[in-house]
């Protein structure tokens, strides 16, 4: 599968960061709907805003891929322009099949409905990330979110640890695989584009990647009696190159920042939401933006979100392209990481924000 696939042999799947066991939240919530632990009331500047913000959830761009893979000029104009301004598009016209998209959630919701102890059956190890628990807890100080998590690496398939993956309920595994295929479709897709905005040939951004390394993250948001206290996820951008989220059709929660706002995206039915990661930011030299974005609860639903990360190879060394630095001024924001140091350096700290991002700047701009 040429360079795409170099890296395949006696590979390990690597480990990454340690955390500190938390509470279930979902549990918490089982016990008592009412109580929010002190932990996980934020400070009031933190707090998500009580205003409707719904308005405008409709300026965030809307993509149609289907037009991007018919060589569309308008369309392509129009993902880099929500790549420069936002950082964020909803993706329509994607291909993945409505019923594929309903069978994961399906699956996730009854799996997230089964009793900690069984789920506790895939748990999230102290020193790794994968499994069912909370990553990036790093110290006993930290707030915390109002959620659980599953996260798995689906591909390359060595780098999976199969005893994370619930096999319950039956057929779940094979599901996660199924979607994973069909986002990495869309992703693959999405990637040609990307590569013709940047000025280069449809397939340079894959070859970037050495490998292209794809995980998987099941948000649990349950709900909460004080939703303007707490955060379902923390203020953070994604170290990875894009991330593809799928939301529930119904239940708003997450919030993009945007001329320093905070921006509902509200749900498009069957539509996925794609944001630019830290990677494409550095590659692009900061002309494509990994926008800081979070996830407030609701006081009367759960909401499940599913997100999928791509990313390159830890081996790929990351840095701006030559021909996206400004050929006047030869300014660089980035300086060469290697994508592995910043992937570790990155989980094991808490998000906030784009503090993780400072690593890879050029020392007399950081
Ligand atoms: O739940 C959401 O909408 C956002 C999730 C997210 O940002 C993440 O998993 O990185
Ligand atoms: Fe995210």
């Amino acid at each position: 599968m040429g360079s795409n696939e170099t890296f395949t042999e006696n590979e390990e799947a690597p480990t990454y960061a340690p955390w500190i066991p938390v509470p279930n939240v979902q549990e918490l919530v089982r016990e008592d709907p009412l109580q929010v632990p002190q932990r996980y009331v934020r400070e009031p500047e933190n707090r998500p805003e009580v205003t409707d913000m719904s308005h405008l959830s409709s300026l965030v761009p809307v993509i149609d891929l289907s037009l991007l893979l018919l060589g569309n000029k308008e369309e392509l104009n129009k993902l880099d322009l929500a790549c420069q301004d936002w950082g964020f598009f909803q993706v329509v016209n994607h291909g993945v099949a409505k019923e594929l998209l309903q069978k994961m959630k399906d699956a996730a919701a009854e799996f997230f409905e089964l009793p900690l102890e069984e789920k506790n059956k895939y748990a999230m190890p102290s020193d790794d990330i994968q499994g069912y628990g909370h990553a990036y807890v790093v110290s006993e100080e930290q707030m915390l979110d109002w959620s659980d998590a599953l996260i798995l690496v689906v591909h390359p398939s060595h780098y999976r640890k199969l005893k994370f993956w619930p096999n319950s309920p039956t057929g779940l595994q094979e599901i996660i695989e199924e979607y994973s295929n069909a986002i990495r479709k869309v992703a693959t897709e999405l990637f040609q584009s990307l590569s013709l905005i940047m000025g280069m040939d449809k397939e340079a951004l894959l070859g970037l990647h050495k490998q292209l390394v794809q995980g998987y993250r099941v948000n649990y948001y349950p709900p909460c009696s004080k939703p303007d206290q707490v955060l379902g996820i923390s203020p953070h951008s994604d170290s990875s190159t894009i991330t593809i989220l799928m939301q529930d059709n119904d239940v708003c929660g997450l919030q993009l920042k945007h001329n320093n706002e905070w921006v509902p995206v509200n749900p498009i039915p069957d539509a996925l939401v794609v944001n630019v990661g830290d990677i494409i930011e550095m590659w692009s030299n900061g002309k494509y933006k990994s926008i800081e974005h979070r996830a407030v609860a609701n006081d009367n639903k759960a909401r499940v979100s599913y997100a999928t990360f791509l990313y390159p190879h830890e081996e790929a060394e990351i840095e701006p392209l030559n021909h996206m630095i400004d050929p006047k001024t030869k300014q660089q924001i980035y300086k060469t990481v290697k994508y592995g140091d910043y992937l570790r350096n990155s989980m094991k700290r808490k998000l906030e924000g784009k503090a993780h991002t400072e690593m890879a700047k050029v020392e007399t701009l950081a």
